[in-house]
């Protein structure tokens, strides 16, 4: 049976601040990201059962990025938990207070943490894709992290 990629798409608002920058990104300011998933498996080979023919059902897979990646993340204000800026703002508002730079880079390794270990057996994440503006964006393939990093 074929190894088969599915991917489904996402969007998402977010504001950030980079700490210890020397440019516009200090600044607290906002993205509309997309993010790619995808996952990599086998088309079940089965006969009336729901999930026949498919990797995945799309709808789950968008439950489950919905769940661990979107409702934190929209609309939040995502910075690093050294940056005191956050203390200024009202406590009702959303933030997701991270130990990392909330870089493209560093925010889709957090996103595949959070995201591997939700696929069912013999479904795997093999790609995600964080566009942050219109001109950049950063890619994280399974291949190229098969052991742990840190950030
Ligand atoms: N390697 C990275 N560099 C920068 C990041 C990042 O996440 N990884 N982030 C920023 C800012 O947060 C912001 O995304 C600015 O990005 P940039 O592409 O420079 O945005 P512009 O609006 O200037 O885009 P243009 O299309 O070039 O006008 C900074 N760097
Ligand atoms: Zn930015």
């Amino acid at each position: 049976m074929n190894t088969i990629r599915i991917t489904k798409e996402f969007t998402f608002e977010m504001a950030h601040a980079l700490s210890e920058y020397r440019g516009k990104c200090y600044n607290v300011h906002g993205h509309s990201y997309g993010l790619e998933v995808t996952v990599k498996g086998k088309p079940l080979r089965a006969e009336g059962v729901e999930e026949a023919g498919m990797v995945m059902d799309f709808s789950i897979l968008k439950q489950i990025v919905n769940e661990a990646i979107i409702q934190p993340f929209d609309h939040a204000f995502v910075i690093h938990h050294s940056d005191r800026r956050f203390t200024y703002l009202p406590k009702a508002t959303k933030m997701v207070i991270v130990n990392y730079q909330p870089t493209c880079e560093c925010m889709i390794i957090d996103f595949a943490e959070r995201l591997q270990k939700l696929f069912p057996e013999g479904v795997a994440l093999h790609r995600l894709m964080l566009r942050e503006t219109a001109t950049s964006y950063a890619e994280w393939y399974a291949e190229d992290n098969k052991s742990v990093q840190e950030i």
